[in-house]
């Protein structure tokens, strides 16, 4: 059997802080509720969504700090000492992870409120949380609610909406890794989510130039095709329509790199390397992170070279059960330089 699992309601507009109260009596969701927010969306949202609840529920509030294992566990005994119904998280990739499995593992429904378009992870069943040192995708449900208001989003730098077709972008090379891990290893593959995820990566190629002028409009072309992304892994069962060796990349970066930069930029980058991989039109890619203003080399990214090629060189061995255009023994030390050079990157 496969279950596939949607949000049951998706908000898009202005001023929802209090449409949270709406959203939860139509869904029924409880009195008490637990508002998750990190210590910068805590001024930028979460305090006017926690008092906007505060009105007609039991409402209270946890800084979260990161998307690690530690705070997921903190988060747990927070939901169990409050006895909360349910969960909203106001702020970005990785505050809405560490709601979306404390929730889970909890069994209650989250709702997402999120105060960036930098990330696919708004609207998906799966969240990517550190470990023992390197990120895990780990299995959880999606949001029964997304609340995307576009003027709290817009408060993000522009970067940040970059970041969000970069994310949206390594779907080109997200799901040529899938097709190849379906084509030789018999992987479980599904025309419909590799379709739609698809459509999201060309939708922000066509619309770069109007995501380029940051308006409400341009939040929420992103906003649309992150969402998309998202229902895309939901009924994929796995983050594979929006992950692949791109993301690998990215995550070996989290791990080497003293100063990470965005996870959708670093993954723009990825998609660049891994589309020349491929053998796809890498140039274009490219040509709409830079008409995006999105990073497109190492220097951009603020990360020194050398470790973008040993980023590639161990990329594979992150989550050796995704096969991707990496195969189980990944580029050389060369073969990664090369990649790299010839795309510009480094
Ligand atoms: N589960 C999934 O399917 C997916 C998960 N991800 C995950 O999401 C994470 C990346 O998310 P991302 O949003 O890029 O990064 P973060 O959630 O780590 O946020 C980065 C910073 O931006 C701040 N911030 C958030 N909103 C605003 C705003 N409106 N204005 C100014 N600053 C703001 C945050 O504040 P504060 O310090 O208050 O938190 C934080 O300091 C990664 O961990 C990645 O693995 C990505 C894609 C898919
Ligand atoms: O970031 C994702 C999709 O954009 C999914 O994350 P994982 O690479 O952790 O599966
Ligand atoms: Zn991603």
């Amino acid at each position: 059997m496969h279950l596939m699992e949607l949000p049951r309601e998706v908000l898009l507009g202005e001023n929802l802080a209090g449409e949270t109260v709406n959203v939860a009596k139509r869904l029924k969701l409880g009195r008490r509720v637990l508002v998750l927010y990190g210590p910068k969306t805590k001024k930028i949202a979460g305090e006017e969504v926690e008092e906007s609840l505060s009105r007609e529920f039991e409402a209270s509030g946890v800084v979260v700090r990161g998307a690690t294992m530690e705070e997921v566990e903190r988060v747990i005994s927070v939901i169990r000492e409050t006895s909360a119904d349910w969960v909203i998280a106001v702020g970005g990739g990785s505050i809405i992870d560490v709601a979306k499995l404390a929730s889970y593992r909890t069994e209650i429904p989250f709702v997402s409120f999120p105060t960036t378009a930098s990330h696919d992870g708004i609207a998906s069943a799966n969240a990517s949380i550190k470990d023992l040192g390197s990120k895990t995708s780990v299995k959880a449900r999606p949001p029964v609610a997304v609340i995307a208001d576009v003027k709290v989003i817009k408060t993000a730098p522009y970067r940040y909406l970059a970041a969000g077709v970069g994310d949206i972008i390594s779907n080109l090379t997200a799901v040529r890794d899938w097709q190849l891990a379906h084509r030789i290893r018999g992987e479980y593959y599904s025309e419909y989510a590799a379709s739609l995820s698809l459509m999201s990566a060309k939708m922000v190629m066509k619309n770069a130039d109007i995501i380029r002028l940051g308006s409400e409009e341009s939040v929420r072309k992103v906003i649309k095709g992150l969402i998309s992304s998202g229902v895309a892994m939901s009924i994929a069962g796995s983050s594979r329509p929006a992950s692949g060796a791109e993301h690998l990349f990215s995550h070996a970066l989290d791990m080497l790199a003293p100063k990470p930069a965005l996870h959708g930029e670093q993954c723009g980058v990825g998609t660049i390397i891994i589309a020349y991989l491929h053998g796809l039109k890498w140039e274009r890619v490219r040509e709409t992170l830079k008409r995006v203003g999105a990073p497109t080399n190492a220097y951009e990214l603020g990360i020194d070279p050398e470790i973008i090629i040993k980023a590639l060189t161990i990329a594979h061995t992150i989550r050796p059960e995704r096969y991707t255009i990496l195969g189980k023994e990944g580029l050389t030390w060369e073969a990664a330089e090369k990649a790299a050079k010839i795309t510009g990157v480094i």
